[in-house]
């Protein structure tokens, strides 16, 4: 049986998270015209670029072998084990097929100033606070296996000019996301022991559930100087 706590986390992950964005409802609806879905991809690129760098400042944190060896992990599955390999290089193929060079997401000057500053925001907020509140931020990961699978069904029924072996970035995080948050979860359930805990490693998801949607605003709005 869970507890309060961990009821309160869940709570979090599922009702502030970014498939209720307007953004997110369009796409899974198929009402996104092939330059706003290109305009996503591109955008995004930027958020799996900066999530092994967030998880190399998390894993400098952790105080055992035990714990970086489980983290260290994360970074490989973005990075991959070698050139052409992990998530990463899997996004660049989702651009491709979409139509988008890879030199074209490569390119960092083409990054909306606000997804810029909410990626930027995410990766500080690792850098500096506690590792308890760090990898609380990583628990919106409970929701992502489900926003997954609604992606995947939306790409297949509605945008089906998009390769579907684009779709293995999508595929490959489900079990890697169910897997990610399994264990996330369980860190912070046992590092959170007072009231004052458990209220920033909530404090700590809410905000990372505001930098999700805050990245969606911006794309949505598209606007650029
Ligand atoms: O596409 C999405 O909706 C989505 C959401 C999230 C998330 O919930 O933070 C992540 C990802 N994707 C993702 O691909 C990913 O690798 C990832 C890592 C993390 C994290 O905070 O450590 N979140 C997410």
């Amino acid at each position: 049986m869970s507890t309060p706590f961990e009821e309160r986390l869940r709570t979090v992950a599922r009702d502030s998270y970014h498939d209720r964005h307007p953004f997110n409802l369009r796409m899974h609806a198929g009402e996104l015209a092939p330059e706003e879905l290109r305009r996503w991809i591109r955008n995004r690129f930027h958020y799996q670029r900066c999530i092994p760098v967030k998880d190399a400042l998390i894993t400098a944190k952790l105080g055992t072998p035990e714990l970086r060896r489980m983290w260290l992990r994360r970074i490989q599955d973005h990075d991959g084990q070698r050139e052409g390999e992990g998530g990463l290089e899997r996004w660049l193929r989702l651009g491709e097929a979409a139509g988008l060079d890879r030199a074209l997401l490569l390119d960092e000057a083409g990054v909306l100033p606000g997804v810029r500053l909410a990626v930027d925001g995410y990766v500080n907020f690792c850098r500096l606070r506690t590792p308890l509140e760090a990898v609380a931020a990583s628990l919106t990961e409970l929701s992502a296996p489900d926003i997954m699978r609604t992606r995947i069904d939306a790409f297949e029924r509605h945008y089906g000019w998009i390769d579907a072996e684009g779709l293995a970035y999508f595929r490959g995080r489900q079990a890697q996301g169910r897997r990610d948050s399994k264990e996330a979860l369980a860190l912070v359930l046992d590092w959170a022991r007072t009231d004052a805990e458990q209220d920033l490693a909530v404090a700590a998801l809410t905000f990372k559930c505001q930098v999700l949607w805050s990245l969606l605003d911006a794309v949505e709005r598209g606007e650029r100087p």
